[in-house]
């Protein structure tokens, strides 16, 4: 549905995407990840019509994206960039039914239309609100609701959750989650891998440029793995627990932290079950075995040099 083949922009010697090869299939939820200056945005900008690559090429349902698509390609998307612009005295329902109107959709339709895209984003409590006086996250959430009123079939999301409050973080998640499983074909960039891990079904990760990876999260953990963190506790005997567990093969550090032993397994030599058959072959009654999830970080920070432009 969307692909990008040696997509290279310049901006005079500055190489802000350097051969970029993307293939996301219909119905994905694509990840794009990467630290400020990676070149997310110009990618995002260049599948939305908005500017012309230096070489290569995209394409949005097979149609190459460039001056003579441009229209055909703007009908299949919706495209929320990172910025939400101003908009004096427009309240809420005046903002829809204005981009509805641009969209050539009038009348009855138009009403139905914009009720709908206000339900799907749980605003329709705000529909006389001045548009300025919104919260970022209602913000947020109007301009995906804007996006919506042409019924596009892929959305290119350009760091939707950045500046939102935690609450109005799991607000966006669960909007476009909604929007996953209605079939649309989304592509979301942020620079926090973990805030995409559970969304996504593919991630890209992209630096100066690059791009480092392509996969689901658990290839990418699986690529990466080199250490496997683990929380363990037991419901009582917990030093000699931490003693048994830091003479065991595979295991590169064991200690205790606050209530629970934090133990690092060196990679392919054990892992939880075997951690977990010691303990009960032993007479212990595990209490927590848990996986670190930061490992995403970890992984992340593998495969990135935390190089910045
Ligand atoms: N109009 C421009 N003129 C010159 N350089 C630019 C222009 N737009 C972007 N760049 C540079 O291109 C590189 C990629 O920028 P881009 O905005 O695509 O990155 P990004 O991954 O979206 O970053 P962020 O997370 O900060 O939005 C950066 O080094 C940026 O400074």
């Amino acid at each position: 549905m969307i692909q990008t083949i040696n997509l290279t922009k310049r901006y005079g010697d500055l190489m802000a995407l350097a051969n970029l090869n993307l293939e996301i299939e219909e119905g994905d939820c694509f990840g794009f990840i990467g630290p400020n200056g990676a070149g997310k945005t110009t990618t995002i900008k260049i599948l939305a019509t908005l500017l012309k690559p230096t070489w290569g090429e995209a394409r949005i349902a097979g149609l190459s994206v460039g001056p003579v698509n441009a229209r055909q390609v703007r009908s299949l998307i919706g495209y929320v960039p990172d910025y939400f612009g101003s908009y004096d005295d427009m309240v809420v329902q005046e903002y829809l039914e204005f981009f509805a109107a641009a969209y050539d959709i009038h009348g009855d339709k138009r009403k139905q239309v914009v009720h709908d895209v206000l339900d799907l984003t749980d605003l329709s409590y705000k529909i006389d609100a001045e548009v300025n006086s919104l919260s970022r996250g209602m913000q947020q959430r109007l301009s995906v609701a804007r996006v919506l009123l042409h019924d596009p079939k892929v959305l290119l999301l350009d760091e939707p959750a950045s500046g939102l409050d935690p609450r109005a973080r799991i607000e966006m998640r669960e909007l476009l989650k909604e929007l996953h499983r209605m079939g649309k074909t989304i592509l979301i960039s942020s620079h926090i891998l973990l805030e995409l891990a559970d969304l996504c079904n593919k991630v890209g990760i992209i630096e100066q440029g690059q791009l480092r990876f392509v996969g689901t999260t658990d290839e990418l953990l699986e690529r990466t793995r080199g250490e496997r963190v683990l929380h363990v506790a037991v419901a009582d005997r917990m030093q000699a627990a931490l003693e048994l567990l830091k003479a065991m093969p595979g295991v590169s550090s064991a200690e205790l932290q606050n209530s629970h032993i934090r133990l690092a397994l060196e990679a392919d030599q054990t892992g939880p079950a075997a951690i977990a058959q010691q303990l009960v072959q032993q007479g212990y009654a595990l209490t927590r075995l848990e996986e670190e999830k930061a490992n995403l970080e970890t992984a992340f920070m593998r495969l990135t040099k935390g190089l910045v432009q």
